[in-house]
C-alpha cells in the first residue's frame, strides 16, 4: 500500500536531517505504529506521506501512485488526523464536519446522514449543534477523527490521536479505528503510548534520528529483544535512555 524509498528531509535552517534515507513498506490492511522518542522524525514522515510538506530527496508511492504525479487522486485516497486540532472553535460540531466533508466534494442527504451516524458512533450526537470551543480535548479529538474519514479514505494517517484524552475517549477512538481497519482502511499512527501500540498495532516501526531502527509485529520485536516482555523494553533497548529535550 505504501512504498517509501530513501526518504530524506532537512528543514530550512536545520543543521541535521530529520529523516535520513528512510526506506519502508507498509502493506494494505495494516495498523502500522510509527514509534520513536521526541524529535525522532515521526511527524515529519507522516507530514510528507500525507502531502503536507515536501521531502528533500527520495520518493514514495501510495496505492501505486507517486505523490508528485497524482496529488489530486492521493488527496481523495488518504485521510489525515493531525496532532493539533484543525477545527473552527466558533462553529458547531455539525458545521465543522459539514465544512470538512464539503472540501472533499461530499454533499446531499447521504452526506448529512453520514455526519449524524459518525457523531452517534463516537458518542457525540447530543453535542452536534454545540460550538467546538466548549468541547473537552477528548471530544475535539473525536470530531477531528470524523472530519478526516467522512470521505472514506483507503489510508488514514493519525499523529498521536490519543494524546491528552481520558481513558473513555481513548477507548472509543481505538475501538473505532479497529472497526475502520476491519472494513479495509489501512492505518498509520504515531504514539508514545507503547502499551496501546502493543495491543493495537499489527506492525510496528521504531525510528530515531530519522532512521528506521527495527520493524515487525509487536510480538516479533519482543521475541527478538533479549529479556523483553513488552514493547516498552524493546523501545528503550533500541533508542536508549538519554533524554531528548530540544527547543
Ligand atoms: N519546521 C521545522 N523546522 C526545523 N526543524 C524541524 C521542524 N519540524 C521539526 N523539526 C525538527 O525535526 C526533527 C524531527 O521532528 P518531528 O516533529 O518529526 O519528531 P517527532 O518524532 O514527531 O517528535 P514528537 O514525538 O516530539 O512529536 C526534530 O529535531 C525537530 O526539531
Amino acid at each position: 500500500m505504501i512504498q517509501i524509498d530513501q526518504l530524506s528531509k532537512k528543514y530550512k535552517e536545520a543543521e541535521q536531517y530529520s529523516l535520513l534515507e528512510l526506506g519502508l513498506n507498509i502493506q494494505t490492511g495494516e495498523i502500522f505504529g510509527l514509534l520513536g522518542p521526541n524529535g525522532a522524525g515521526k511527524t515529519t514522515l507522516i507530514s510528507i506521506l500525507s502531502g503536507l510538506i515536501k521531502p528533500t530527496s527520495g520518493s514514495f508511492k501510495i496505492d501505486g501512485l507517486d505523490y508528485n504525479a497524482h496529488k489530486k487522486e492521493l488527496k481523495q485516497l488518504i485521510g489525515i488526523v493531525p496532532q493539533e486540532y484543525a477545527l473552527y472553535p466558533s462553529l458547531t460540531a455539525y458545521e465543522n464536519l459539514y465544512y470538512f466533508g464539503s472540501m472533499f466534494g461530499l454533499k446531499g442527504p447521504s452526506f448529512k446522514t453520514s455526519i449524524q451516524e459518525h457523531l452517534e458512533i463516537l458518542g457525540l450526537e447530543k453535542f452536534a449543534h454545540k460550538k467546538i470551543k466548549g468541547f473537552s480535548g477528548g471530544m475535539k479529538r473525536r470530531i477531528n477523527l470524523i472530519a478526516s474519514i467522512l470521505h472514506r479514505p483507503k489510508v488514514l494517517f493519525l499523529d498521536e490521536p490519543t494524546v491528552g484524552v481520558d481513558v473513555q475517549s481513548k477507548s472509543v477512538i481505538i475501538d473505532y479505528l479497529k472497526e475502520l481497519n476491519a472494513r479495509g482502511t489501512t492505518i498509520i499512527y504515531t504514539s508514545h503510548h507503547l502499551n496501546e501500540a502493543e495491543t493495537f498495532c499489527t506492525q510496528v516501526g521504531i525510528i530515531d534520528h530519522g532512521k528506521l531502527l527495527c520493524l515487525g509485529t509487536p510480538k516479533e520485536l519482543i521475541q527478538n529483544e533479549q529479556g523483553a516482555e513488552h514493547l516498552e523494553e524493546v523501545f528503550l533497548a533500541q533508542t536508549g535512555k538519554a533524554l531528548r529535550d530540544y527547543a
